[in-house]
């Protein structure tokens, strides 16, 4: 398998210091570049085509704010949410949204999905990645306590399963670690790899 090149100039096109974190596991050097975008979802598409055209819409805002340091560029984007029962959170706006979401999830199994997408060179790649995971019940206390915390209200689903209040209750996973917290590496890896393959063909 091809190796990233170390000079490859990568640019994450994020505001979230969770993905900046992650991407940095990878080793591979990087500079971040964020904007805000309109992130709602239609609802005349899919959840992953909503989530797959938010990423793109991310980049494609970066390229038009930046185009000369993102043209010889790699850029990575994403955007995560939280399904449960056919419905998608995304980050709760209050203190009441947050324990509505954590009271809906407590006790049973949700997905989280990511959608990434990857420019270029002229070219794109654009993917799903969903984790499932099952939380233990948690009592109104144990939910109250956390929003407490302020940390609810910048993740998809109203909590990151990274938190210490958090992990306690995390009864399981299946699938990616790092997706449900905002960026799924080996995909992400493996879609760069062919990317890069591909363009220098
Ligand atoms: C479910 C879950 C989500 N999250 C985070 C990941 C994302 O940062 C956030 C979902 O919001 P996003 O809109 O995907 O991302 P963002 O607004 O934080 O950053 P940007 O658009 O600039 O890239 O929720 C966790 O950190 N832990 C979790 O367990």
């Amino acid at each position: 398998m091809t190796m990233i090149p170390t000079d490859l100039n990568m640019i994450l096109a994020s505001q979230s210091p969770r993905r900046k974190e992650l991407l940095a596991l990878t080793g591979h050097s990087f500079s971040t570049l964020s904007t805000a975008i309109d992130e709602t979802f239609r609802q005349d598409e899919g959840i992953e085509e909503n989530l797959k055209r938010i990423a793109t819409e991310k980049a494609e805002a970066i390229c038009r704010l930046y185009p000369e340091k993102t043209r010889n560029a790699l850029l990575i984007s994403a955007d995560t949410t939280v399904l449960f029962d056919n419905v998608a959170l995304g980050k709760p706006s209050d203190f009441q949204e947050a324990l509505d979401m954590l009271t809906m999830l407590q006790g049973s199994t949700h997905s989280v999905i990511t959608g990434f997408s990857l420019f270029y060179s002229g070219r794109r790649h654009c993917e799903c990645v969903t984790t499932k995971v099952e939380f233990l019940p948690m009592s109104r206390d144990d939910m109250t306590g956390y929003i407490t915390t302020q940390s609810p209200y910048d993740k998809a689903g109203g909590y990151g399963i990274q938190d210490p209040l958090m992990s306690c209750f995390v009864k399981g996973i299946e699938g990616c670690y790092y997706n449900v917290v905002g960026l799924p590496l080996s995909a992400v890896c493996r879609a760069i790899r062919q990317l890069l393959t591909t363009a220098n063909a």
